[in-house]
């Protein structure tokens, strides 16, 4: 069986997130991290004119030098960026020996997580990793999955929480709230406001939930 990793979320808003690395692959990894609101500190002799535009920007921290150890100190998450594997390396055993979180740009270095690929639309993210085995066929992957996931998959998604927000607070039987959600989950509605029929689905709702109520 293929090596299998754990895919989770992780809420980085004001965590300290440390970048060794300032070239074209960070300056892809410090966006990614910045869309979540991270603090973000790179340390790196020579930066991207992007990054060094986030720095004059002061959207991130810069400490304009070589790594040296105790950098990755205090970091929720660390990410290796350096052309270089032996730096890489030296940068992901720092910071695995605290047990904490290291994502390397050279597979060969092992950081313990992986960027995924991500597919955003409002509040749902589908994240893809090839295990590290085909970064390129990830990106396909989410290039493809751009196209089924539509925009209107946020107004749904919003519509589906919203309801489920009245349900938890109309409904005291946990099982019946999960029925009218499964039975929205599984209607037309979906189709409906990709078509751009938002009266219809709410119409639709409106039925499956008097009619669970009504039963
Ligand atoms: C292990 C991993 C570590 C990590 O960075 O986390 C890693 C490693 C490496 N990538 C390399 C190359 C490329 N990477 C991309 C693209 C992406 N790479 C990403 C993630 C990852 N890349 C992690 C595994 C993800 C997984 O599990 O699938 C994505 C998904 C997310 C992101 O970067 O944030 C982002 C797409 C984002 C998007 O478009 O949505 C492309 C394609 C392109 O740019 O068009 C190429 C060129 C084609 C090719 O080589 O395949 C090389 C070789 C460099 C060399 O040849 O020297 C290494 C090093 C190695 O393998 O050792
Ligand atoms: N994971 C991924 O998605 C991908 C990974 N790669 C790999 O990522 C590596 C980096 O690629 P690029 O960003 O394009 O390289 P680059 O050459 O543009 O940038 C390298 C950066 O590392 C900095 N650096 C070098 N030594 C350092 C040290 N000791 N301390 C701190 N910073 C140091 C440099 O100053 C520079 O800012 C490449 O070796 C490549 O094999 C390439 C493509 C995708």
């Amino acid at each position: 069986m293929d090596k299998q990793f754990f895919g989770a979320f992780l809420d980085l808003s004001k965590r300290l997130c440390v970048v060794i690395g300032g070239g074209k692959v960070a300056e892809r990894k410090v966006q990614s991290l910045l869309l979540c609101e991270a603090r973000v500190r790179i340390v790196s002799p020579t930066l991207t004119p992007a990054l060094a535009e986030l720095v004059s920007e002061g959207r991130i921290e810069y400490v304009e030098r070589s790594f040296q150890s105790g950098d990755t100190k205090g970091a929720f998450l660390t990410v290796a960026a350096t052309n270089s594997p032996e730096v890489n390396r030296l940068v992901v055993q720092e910071a695995e020996a605290d047990g904490r979180l290291v994502n390397s740009v050279h597979a060969s270095t092992r950081g313990n997580t992986i960027f995924p690929a991500v597919v955003r639309r409002g509040p749902l993210q589908v994240a893809i990793s090839t295990s590290g085995t085909g970064p390129a066929v990830a990106r396909a992957v989410r290039e493809e999955l751009e196209n089924y996931f539509d925009t209107e998959y946020e107004l749904y998604l919003h519509k589906v929480s919203s309801i489920r927000n009245m349900l938890m607070k109309t409904i005291e039987d946990e099982a019946v709230r999960a029925e009218i959600i499964r039975e929205i989950v599984q209607s037309n509605v979906r189709e409906l406001l990709r078509s751009g029929n938002e009266a219809e689905a709410d119409r639709t709702i409106r039925v499956i939930i008097e009619g669970r109520r009504n039963s």
